[in-house]
């Protein structure tokens, strides 16, 4: 093109949308600038690339806004699969994958070889930021046996860990050096055998340890429905003390997904919120928006209901 074509080119005029779009961000970046926000990113909200890409932009641009993200990632659906692949038999009890030692290498090299490095990837298109960890590095994550109470009776989950203890020295050294840590939910018992955490539970411990601003969890439902999948009645908002009484009578995945941010909360993050990571720029979204997104667990809330946008549908292996 000659320079005389590239100069005929008309300029877009400016939007005054846009600008009044990003004046509108100013309270939110002032809240969380500087501060931590563990992200929880469920593997069945990773489902198609475009959502990756746009999680992984939200990322980069909570790192560049001067905002702390911190990644924990699953892989639940992504773990099945290459179980599947390989032949070997795996179920969940209470929302948790019975581990055994077969399955816990696949759950290793599946969220730390491929989950992780995918996400690690996707971030650092935007600038060298992220970086990969799991619960073995720099003793992050200290795992014991986990137990779970399934119809009245304990149930052994075989290499299923739950976190004892977090020494966050090695995320809170790459947040200060600006980097964006990416986390998977593997961690080693005393005597350093490998379990299989759950992620949501994983990431409740890391928020609880950095004394994040706020714990994130992105999974592949609008939020919690009060009556599972018997009504379209969301909770919007619930205080952790109604939350502990809705906890026996939960199903499948929300134990732990629930469980976790009743554990922030109680540890004394400001806030937890579980969003539809189906949406495209879900975390922009839930940052950057005052209410009527997802379920918000935060102290001293009346219970709120809403009706979501979509009834309940269980999944069909569920
Ligand atoms: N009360 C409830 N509200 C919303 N979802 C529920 C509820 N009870 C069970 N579920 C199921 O929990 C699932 C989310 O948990 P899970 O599949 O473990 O997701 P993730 O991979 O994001 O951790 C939902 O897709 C839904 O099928
Ligand atoms: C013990 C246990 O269940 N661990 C999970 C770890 C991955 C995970 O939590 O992934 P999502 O967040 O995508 O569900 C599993 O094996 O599937």
């Amino acid at each position: 093109m000659s320079e005389e074509a590239v100069n005929a080119t008309p300029k877009p005029a400016p939007d005054p949308a846009k600008a009044a779009t990003l004046a509108a961000a100013l309270p939110w970046l002032m809240e969380y600038h500087g501060k931590i926000i563990v992200i929880k990113y469920g593997g069945n909200a990773m489902t198609d690339d475009a959502l990756k890409t746009a999680f992984a932009e939200d990322i980069a641009f909570l790192r560049y806004a001067g905002f702390k993200p911190v990644v924990v990632h699953g892989g639940g659906p992504q773990i099945s699969q290459m179980l599947d692949r390989l032949d070997i038999r795996s179920e969940f009890r209470g929302g948790l994958r019975v581990t055994t030692p077969e399955a816990m290498d696949v759950v290793r090299m599946v969220l730390v070889g491929q989950v992780q490095r995918e996400l690690v990837g996707l971030v650092n298109s935007h600038g060298p930021i992220a970086v990969g960890l799991s619960g073995e590095d720099a003793g992050l994550f200290t795992a014991v046996p986990a137990t779970t109470v399934v119809d009245g009776e304990e149930v052994d989950l075989g290499l299923v860990g739950e976190v004892d203890q977090v020494r966050p020295e090695a995320v809170l050294d790459l947040l200060d050096a600006g980097r964006v840590p990416v986390i998977s939910s593997v961690a080693p018992d005393q005597d350093g055998q490998v379990h299989n955490v759950n992620a949501d539970t994983a990431a409740a411990a890391l928020a609880v340890a950095l004394h994040a601003a706020k714990l994130l969890v992105l999974t592949d439902v609008e939020g919690l429905y009060r009556d599972w999948p018997h009504s379209p009645d969301l909770i919007g908002e619930i205080s952790p003390e109604a939350l502990r009484e809705l906890m026996p009578g939960l199903a499948s995945g929300m134990v732990p997904k629930m469980g976790a941010c009743l554990a922030a909360v109680e540890g004394g993050v400001p806030k937890a919120t579980v969003v539809d990571g189906r949406e495209p720029h879900a975390v922009l979204l839930e940052i950057f928006t005052d209410e009527g997104i997802g379920t918000q667990v935060l102290p001293g809330v009346p219970t709120k209901i809403r009706t979501a946008k979509v009834p309940p549908k269980p999944k069909e292996d569920a």
